[in-house]
């Protein structure tokens, strides 16, 4: 047997230009902020993706570079001036910040209405009880990808490992929402191939290379990798062994391609809706 696979890179290029066909019939463009702090070389490279993705779908980047000894109070006077400009429709401050820095209290100071990632507690807040908030773009985005292979996701079991306030946790908000039954695993978890083995969807967002092996997962399940390490090689993987692992599952997603592509697409789709709510469009 052999795992179909998902193309992450496609499904977000659908994504992509439908969001791009909407900005265009907005009055003025859709913009976006990123803000980055320090020379971390993988922060450098995903921000560089998401301008790449703002210009082909006709969203307005503006990039803030702050030096790797930047304080918080310098960031926090960044982030008020972007609250406070009318033009600007979605902010994201590209994580990890510098040790010194304090990351929770500094997302807390963005507008929850331009907070485009869904990391505020206000939108946190939202995704727990009524929804309507920016949801994370990872975890909207494995959901998109659920969607975009007819999976239904009500009453199936979905496993995750890993609980970051960025993937695992707001993942499992949302796999509730769909009515999966829900198992969240950490570091902390004994026999984790109990669970794993039981699941029908199956995510791993834990950042160990290779970590899921064919042994711990279920014929014919749908397996998301999350994952974005480098291997003995320095060349980039998933948590998953994916060569091993897709003669087992039913269904996985490829690193790169499968889900990296989908986060970016949802970003673009976030500031597309902030945008029209400014605009008054709904
Ligand atoms: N493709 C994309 O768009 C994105 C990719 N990523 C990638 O996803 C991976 C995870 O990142 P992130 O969500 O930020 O996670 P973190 O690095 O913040 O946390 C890792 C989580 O995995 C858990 N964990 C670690 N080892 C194990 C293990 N052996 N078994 C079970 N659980 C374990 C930890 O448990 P504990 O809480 O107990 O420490 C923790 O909850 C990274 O490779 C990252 O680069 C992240 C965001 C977006
Ligand atoms: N405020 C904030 N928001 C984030 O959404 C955020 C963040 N900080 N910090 C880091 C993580 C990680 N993340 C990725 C985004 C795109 C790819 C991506 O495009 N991956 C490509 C490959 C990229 C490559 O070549 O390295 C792929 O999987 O095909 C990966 C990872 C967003 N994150
Ligand atoms: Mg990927």
């Amino acid at each position: 047997m052999s795992a179909q696979i998902i193309d992450g890179k496609a499904i977000a290029k659908a994504i992509r230009e439908k969001t791009k066909a909407a900005a265009a019939r907005l009055r003025r463009a859709p913009a976006l902020a990123v803000v980055m702090v320090g020379e971390n070389p993988a922060s450098a490279v995903y921000v560089r993706n998401k301008v790449r993705a703002c210009n082909e779908v006709g969203i307005t980047s503006i990039e803030h570079r702050l030096p790797q000894d930047c304080t918080d109070e310098r960031l926090l006077e960044v982030i008020k001036a972007l609250n406070e400009d009318a033009t600007v429709d979605g902010i994201l401050v590209q994580l990890p910040l510098p040790e010194h820095m304090h990351a929770g209290l500094i997302l807390e100071t963005i507008d929850p209405n331009k907070d485009v990632d869904g990391f505020h507690i206000y939108n946190t807040g939202k995704l727990v009880t009524t929804g309507g908030g920016f949801k994370p773009c990872t975890p909207a985005g494995i959901i998109e990808l659920l969607k975009a292979i007819d999976y239904p996701i009500e009453g199936k079991h979905a496993v995750i490992l890993g609980r970051s306030n960025i993937v695992g946790k707001p993942l499992a908000m949302l796999m509730l929402q769909e009515n999966a039954t829900v198992t969240m695993t950490h570091s902390h978890t004994p026999n984790l191939k109990h669970y794993t083995l039981d699941a029908d969807i199956l995510v791993a967002a834990i950042g160990r290379a290779k970590y899921v092996k064919a042994d711990m997962v279920k014929p014919g399940a749908v397996v998301i990798d999350v994952g974005t390490n480098r291997d003995e090689n320095g060349k980039l993987c998933g948590d998953v062994d994916t060569q091993a692992v897709q003669e087992v599952a039913g269904w996985i997603t490829p690193v790169p391609g499968g889900v990296g592509p989908m986060t970016i697409a949802m970003l673009m789709h976030n500031t597309l809706i902030s945008a029209q709510k400014r605009q008054n469009i709904f």
